[in-house]
């Protein structure tokens, strides 16, 4: 193989060299990237006192105090423990003395590793700049413990607690953009306070939550929290205070949101309705002081501390948006060395380089540690994998190994937290990944980063014939170039390979332009009404413009989920009670009017699982496609996974155990996915979104249970007809040639090869998504009768336009 030539960087993140005003922490520590840097450990500047020590073992104590205490109380989940804990001790869900007091012993020793972060160092003064403000916005290197030591030091440092004289210190909230971090970060701050995930530290991700009466820091995405501002729990809402139906949030008293350099659709409604939160909550404390009620911390309503970190935010920009009034604290430092590299030339082929480059690490006797490359998209990361397995075989004997694991978002999560797992033995690991790794988490053994530089970014095109959103490749910014560095040098000194120039990082944008202008809005706009706020009005970091926040209206108001420009109607609302997008809201919604939310529910938990119903496996394109000719179903890819799942599932319930093994009759589930060509993953993980949605169903009095089987026997109708409610801007008639041409667009779209329609013309076809190449192409879909447009509200007063009439006869 081809080395390629990298040349060393002395260059400083962007954040730490901005103009803004920022307070710096931790003085004679050294900004990322290193290179031949002297900075160490034993280098950290301690500004902490002995007292401060002291202060800092009881916390532990009373840490263990608060463990052992819960040992009586009812929890709300019988299983407490889950597949994705990071760091021993692991799946502590027994309650016995034996894992409580390993639990401990493991805790302390973290805590020697925890008191050297550089974030730890300066606790005292993040904590009364915290304390003293509303809202601080805090600069962090990657790796120095903001989001690890930040909410336990919130929760039970004698500064903190003097402030929240209660017993039970502050209600802690921590925002991630998503959902493996979130979860990754509560198994590892629980396993620094001692505790069971779900009890003192837990977490909410969609679809997943481990959190009980006792959780006082919950991480969670930054999506729960918006859901929880629009939408709130009726058993812990405090909605008599609610203004203009926003959830005051009042059982938290600090929100921090991390990572908000991301800019996330979520981050930058989140800081908007927070704000506004915050503000009113102050209001009502002054005016529940000047009753005389208590002061505010112990009256009924407590103020709202905010915090925003990073460690490659804009700081102007936030603190702006808030007003703080302060200087950003920048708490300089971390934990190792990150020598960082980049090519002399351009790369002709960033995947072959990136493979090699991973492989040149793993030939190299004297490189320790495991490989995280960075890929754009899984079609780029599948064919990486593919090179790295292929040279991996061609290894010598007696060579150590390599482990080749790709991680996207499409993959269900079990797949996704194969990275936590233990290697086995001489075995060296290289996780392929997009930038679904590219921000918070420590993925355990990774020494060596290899950026590409790319990333996959949607892009929301306006188009008053229907608006598009598509995937593009696009370059990075520096942020995320300084993220993707920091993901090495968490454990141990890392190293950095950049597959580009220094001259073109230099010409990296600063940060990623914000969601907001450039995605579709419509699931962020509906929560906005929801909370009684005006889109158009609210406050932005960025404004997403006018036409983006229209387009967001009309899908909408083509959902039924708004009476007005400002007005939610009663199935709006009822939409957002489940933690789906809007149109998949509104088909679960028509499941019940239509008799079939026992199908519709099981498609939209393979739709929202991640990943695919069926895999390919390389040269075996025939084996495949005759496997799946049993599954196909003449209406499309709807009712063909479903067939799939109902199948997947006779299969695993008559299996003997938990799927692995053979059933007496025949093959284990395992082999029977193996043999059909389906993804056992996906299916999996779609079970576990069942079992959530049939559950919120019945919470909300609605019979899942209802089925067409029931009633209409093997009529696929209402199911299409349900889908149809939901996804009609996702539809397209047949025209005389052929060709598909949208209903709510002018488009002219083509079926995708993977779909079961591919070959066939029926008169008209929703689908899933659009993807753009060459054509547009339609994934994931049905066909239905023609006439059901002319049903819909949104399309009945103009028929004739959305139905181009063509005759059975003609197709
Ligand atoms: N799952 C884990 N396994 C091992 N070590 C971990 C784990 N999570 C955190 N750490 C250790 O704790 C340190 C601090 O992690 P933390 O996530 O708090 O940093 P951070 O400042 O939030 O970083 P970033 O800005 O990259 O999110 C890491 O550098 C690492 O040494």
């Amino acid at each position: 193989m081809v080395s390629t030539t990298l040349t060393p960087t002395t260059a400083k993140p962007s954040s730490s060299s901005s103009s803004s005003p920022l307070k710096v922490i931790s003085k004679s520590l050294s900004a990322v990237p290193v290179t031949s840097s002297t900075s160490k450990v034993s280098q950290f500047l301690d500004n902490s006192s002995d007292e401060d020590e002291e202060e800092e073992e009881d916390t532990i104590a009373r840490s263990k105090l608060r463990i052992n205490g819960d040992k009586t109380k009812k929890r709300k989940y019988d299983n407490i423990t889950n597949g994705h804990n990071t760091s021993s001790p692991k799946k502590s869900g027994a309650e016995g003395g034996s894992s409580a007091e390993s639990r401990r012993k493991e805790a302390e020793r973290l805590f020697q590793k925890r008191k050297e972060l550089p974030f730890y160092q300066g606790r005292r003064e993040i904590l009364e700049e915290i304390m003293n403000n509303d809202t601080t916005i805090i600069l962090g290197e990657t790796g120095c413990g903001k989001s690890t030591q930040l909410p336990q030091l919130l929760r039970s440092h004698p500064i903190s607690e003097s402030h929240y004289p209660t017993k039970k210190g502050p209600k802690i909230v921590i925002t991630q953009p998503r959902r493996l971090p979130a979860i990754a970060l509560a198994n590892r701050v629980a396993a620094e306070m001692g505790c069971v995930v779900g009890e003192e530290v837990g977490y909410s991700v969609r679809f997943e939550e481990m959190v009980s009466r006792e959780t006082g820091v919950r991480y969670c995405t930054e999506g729960v929290l918006m859901r929880e501002l629009a939408n709130p729990n009726p058993s812990t809402s405090s909605s008599k205070h609610d203004q203009q139906n926003l959830n005051l949030l009042l059982k938290y008293d600090i929100i921090i949101i991390d990572e908000a350099h991301e800019r996330t659709l979520n981050t930058d409604f989140l800081c908007g309705a927070l704000k506004k939160v915050q503000r009113i909550r102050k209001d009502l404390v002054a005016k529940q002081d000047a009753k005389g009620k208590g002061g505010s911390a112990t009256g009924e309503i407590r103020l709202l501390k905010l915090v925003i970190m990073s460690a490659t935010l804009d700081p102007g920009k936030f603190q702006r948006f808030f007003q703080t009034g302060r200087d950003a604290l920048l708490v300089k430092g971390r934990m190792y060395d990150v020598l960082t590299q980049h090519t002399t030339n351009p790369v002709d082929d960033f995947i072959e380089a990136a493979a090699r480059q991973a492989m040149n690490i793993h030939c190299n006797p004297n490189h320790d540690g495991d490989v995280l490359v960075f890929m754009p998209g899984s079609d780029e990361i599948e064919n990486c994998v593919e090179l790295l397995r292929r040279a991996g075989k061609q290894l010598p004997e007696g060579h150590k190994q390599i482990q080749v694991l790709p991680l996207y978002a499409a993959l269900p999560p079990t797949a996704q937290a194969k990275i936590f797992s233990t290697p086995p033995k001489n075995t060296r690991r290289v996780i392929v990944a997009t930038n679904i790794a590219e921000t918070s988490m420590t993925i355990p053994g990774v020494s060596f980063v290899v950026d590409t530089g790319y990333k996959k970014e949607k892009e929301y095109i306006f188009r008053r014939s229907g608006s598009i959103e598509q995937l593009k490749r696009k370059e990075i910014s520096k942020a995320a170039a300084w993220q993707r560095t920091g993901r090495a040098g968490r454990e141990r000194d890392g190293h950095c390979y950049r597959l580009f120039s220094k001259e073109l990082f230099e010409k990296m944008p600063e940060f990623d332009a914000p969601e907001v202008q450039r995605c579709n809005l419509s699931s962020a706009v509906l929560q906005l009404i929801a909370m009684g706020q005006n889109p158009f009005e609210f406050e932005y970091i960025d404004n997403p413009g006018r036409d983006n926040i229209a387009a967001a209206f009309q899908e909408l108001a083509g959902l039924g989920a708004l009476s007005g420009p400002t007005e939610i109607t009663e199935l709006g609302r009822e939409m957002l009670k489940y933690p789906l997008d809007p149109p998949h809201a509104r088909i679960l919604i028509a499941s019940f009017e239509n008799g079939c939310p026992n199908e519709i529910i099981d498609i939209l938990s393979i739709i929202n699982a991640g990943g695919t119903v069926f895999v390919d496996r390389p040269n075996e394109r025939e084996e495949a496609s005759n496997a799946r000719a049993k599954f196909v179903h003449r209406d499309g890819d709807h009712m063909t996974a479903l067939k799939v799942f109902r199948d997947f599932l006779e299969i695993k319930h008559s299996s003997s155990g938990p799927g692995l093994k053979n059933n007496k009759g025949g093959q284990g589930v395992v082999g029977w996915c193996k043999d059909n060509f389906v993804n056992h993953k996906t299916l999996n993980q779609a079970i576990k979104i069942r079992d959530q949605l049939r559950e919120l169903s019945t919470r909300y009095g609605k019979d899942w249970k209802v089925s067409t089987s029931s009633t209409n026997g093997d009529d696929s109708s209402p199911i299409l007809r349900s889908l149809l409610m939901g996804l009609f801007m996702n539809s397209a008639v047949i025209q005389a040639d052929g060709s598909y041409k949208q209903t709510a667009g002018s488009l002219t779209v083509k079926i995708h090869p993977s779909s079961v329609l591919m070959s066939k013309k029926v008169p008209a076809i929703l689908y899933d998504e659009l993807t753009v190449t060459s054509s547009f192409y339609a994934r994931n879909v049905s066909s239905f009768e023609q006439h059901w447009l002319t049903e819909l509200p949104i399309f009945a007063k103009s028929a004739k336009r959305v139905a181009v009439p063509v005759g059975k006869g003609q197709l």
